[in-house]
């Protein structure tokens, strides 16, 4: 069953709806670099992450300069997973997974040379469209074709993000075949807002187009 996470929350009623949705997963955005309307200060992104319910999965996205501040990060908000974009090399990585009680996702682009030393030094891989920082929530889609013959060559989890909207998710999810599909600009009413609307007819054609795989035998 590919899983559906649903990033950049902000307030509180959108947490309630991703999670009303049926997605698995709610990403807070905290400590990036980049300049979005989608990041929250330290205190509100520990507040959302620990009203997640169980049974869905909260994830810190973050742009770290080096594991120290990461960890410190983790420490204060608590998620059950760190998403790494940026900064760290596959060697930082392994050392902050080690030292943080949190799962760790290693984001790349899918031309990114060292693709297989990332999975490897992380529990799984975001493949997104990064931009020239470094930085995702880029609205931009890539090669799905490319992002496939990753997620056919690695044993690790492959999730796939980039411009997706619940237009394009169907197909994505067809064509990838990736462990989850991953939102941030694609479901808003406005940067920083999602849109209730958009947020279920993400999940909704995201797993309606995995059962039709499944049923395809794809
Ligand atoms: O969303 C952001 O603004 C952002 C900023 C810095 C790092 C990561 C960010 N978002 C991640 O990028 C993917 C794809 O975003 P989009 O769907 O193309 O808008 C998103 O899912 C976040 O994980």
């Amino acid at each position: 069953m590919t899983r559906v996470k649903v990033c950049g929350i902000t307030r509180r009623e959108d947490r309630e709806a991703v999670v009303a949705a049926g997605a698995d997963a709610i990403g807070v955005i905290n400590g990036v670099s980049v300049d979005t309307p989608r990041e929250v200060d330290d205190e509100t992104a520990a507040a959302l992450v620990a009203g997640v319910p169980p049974l869905v999965t909260s994830v810190l996205v973050t742009m770290p300069e080096a594991v120290q501040s990461v960890a410190r990060r983790v420490e204060t908000v608590q998620p059950d997973v760190v998403q790494v974009h940026d900064g760290l090399t596959p060697t930082q990585l392994g050392a902050l997974r080690r030292r943080v009680d949190a799962q760790l996702v290693a984001v790349v682009d899918a031309e990114h040379a060292e693709i297989e030393a990332y999975a490897d030094a992380a529990d799984a891989l975001l493949v997104d469209s990064v931009d020239a920082e470094g930085g995702g929530g880029t609205g931009e889609t890539h090669d799905w074709d490319r992002t496939r013959e990753i997620v056919d060559t690695l044993d690790a989890p492959v999730v796939l993000a980039g411009g997706l909207t619940p237009k394009n998710v169907g197909d994505a999810v067809g064509t990838v075949r990736p462990f989850g599909v991953d939102v941030a600009s694609g479901v808003e009413a406005e940067g920083g807002v999602k849109d209730h609307d958009a947020v279920r007819a993400f999940v909704q054609q995201a797993k309606r187009a995995d059962a039709a795989a499944v049923e395809a035998g794809r």
